[in-house]
């Protein structure tokens, strides 16, 4: 990188690439730069918030203003379409995530010979960097990290790390520790003191045989569309309340007149019971607890919103009963949805909802839809995860049906 290049855009893991493809961590669109420095901003830099940032693996783009992260999460998006060859019919405008916002954040913490430490990783490396702020987590998340931490220096197993997995619920905070055992009396009462002082609504600890709950003053719930589900530990929920809202509103207007909707990989029923009104809808979900605590509220909605149970990678709804729905939504893990893909282009099947939070496994069996006659309405880019490079969309296919 010699001579003076511009940065024209923001490669995968954050840092600014010319269009020569040279790299430049720290570099943003628009800037100069030359032989590895930043010679003119290009005026997209602004001052990171939080004093872990660089060394915090949390976030990566703290040094990027609203438009620079804007961007970045609507090229993603795009590029991973576009790689595939697709036609995009509207790109709406991205969700981007304000601070504070986030519900759910896992940590890890470690006793130390001096206490404790509690937070995020560091990029490439198993160190734990000793959280004293985050502007990422919602104020309830983060007010918990000293106390937490203060709990692990006295109880934490006295080696090895633990896993903390912070989730706001319906009635405040629920923590799960992993590779947490208490021994003894003493650390038992300590648990329940800590619980009860920080207004807790459940503490679980898994000692490698998965959660058991050790305070949990009432059940707790997680409200989706004004249903109350039960919440199991560690459950699927979307990251931030306003990310979720904006996923629905535009998961409702896509799926549109349909009547009867399959909603697969339905977790909790974030999308089922937000599509319930004047709708049946079958939400479909291979994790026991999720589907259980799915169905435990489906009685709240009136009959709208049936439960199944199905591992939908061995065993995807098949393209005969697929062809029951008006519409298909659909939010599958990273790996995406392939076989189930596949069995909705081979369907009669005219409207698919696809939510991802992995642009790449998304544009794989979008290309298999585009395939089978599908095209590529709207396309909405969303970064709930701000400042991290983990972004997500929300899409709609259609196609006349032929079969
Ligand atoms: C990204 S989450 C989406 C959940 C829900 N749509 C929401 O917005 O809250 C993906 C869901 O797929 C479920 N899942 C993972 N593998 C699955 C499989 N093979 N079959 C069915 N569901 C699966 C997970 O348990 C999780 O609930």
């Amino acid at each position: 990188m010699s001579q003076l290049e511009e940065i024209v855009r923001l490669a995968a893991k954050g840092d600014g690439v010319t269009a020569n493809g040279n790299h430049l961590s720290g570099a943003l669109p628009g800037d100069l730069v030359s032989e590895g420095v930043i010679v003119e901003s290009g005026g997209h830099h602004a001052d990171p918030p939080c004093r872990h940032f660089a060394l915090c693996g949390g976030c990566q783009l703290q040094h990027a203003d609203e438009a620079a992260l804007s961007q970045f999460v609507r090229d993603r998006v795009v590029n991973a379409a576009k790689g595939q060859g697709l036609t995009i019919g509207e790109v709406l405008p991205t969700h981007l995530s304000p601070p504070g916002a986030r519900r759910r954040a896992t940590m890890h913490g470690m006793r130390t010979q001096k206490g404790a430490v509690l937070g995020f990783k560091q990029a490439g490396s198993h160190k734990i960097v000793d959280l004293v702020e985050c502007h990422v987590v919602a104020p309830q998340l983060a007010g918990l990290i000293q106390p937490l931490r203060r709990f692990i220096a006295k109880f934490g197993p006295a080696r090895g790390a633990i896993d903390a997995q912070l989730t706001l619920c319906d009635q405040g905070v629920e923590i799960g520790l992993s590779n947490f055992a208490l021994e003894g009396l003493e650390a038992t009462e300590a648990s329940l003191d800590f619980a009860r002082d920080q207004g807790l609504a459940r503490l679980s600890l898994d000692q490698g045989y998965g959660p058991e709950t050790v305070w949990e003053p009432e059940p707790v719930t997680i409200t989706l569309s004004g249903i109350a589900v039960p919440m199991p530990t560690g459950a699927f929920l979307q990251a931030t309340g306003d990310a979720e809202a904006r996923m629905i509103a535009d998961v409702s207007d896509w799926v549109g007149d349909a009547r009867l909707v399959a909603d697969l990989f339905a977790g909790l029923g974030t999308f089922a019971f937000a599509l319930r009104e004047g709708r049946r809808v079958l939400a479909v979900e291979a994790d026991q607890a999720a589907h259980l605590a799915l169905k435990a509220a489906c009685g709240s909605a009136g009959g709208s919103v049936l439960a199944m149970h199905r591992d939908l990678f061995r065993n995807p709804l098949q393209a005969q009963e697929l062809n029951r729905f008006d519409a298909t939504v659909l939010d599958p893990p990273r790996a995406g949805a392939r076989s189930q893909i596949a069995e909705i282009a081979a369907s009669g099947v005219s409207r698919v909802v696809y939510v991802s939070c992995n642009p790449s496994s998304w544009a794989r069996d979008a290309s298999t839809l585009t395939d089978a006659g599908f095209k590529l309405s709207k396309l909405r880019p969303v970064g709930q995860f701000r400042w991290s490079t983990h972004v997500e969309l929300v899409s709609l296919f259609e196609r006349s049906v032929t079969v």
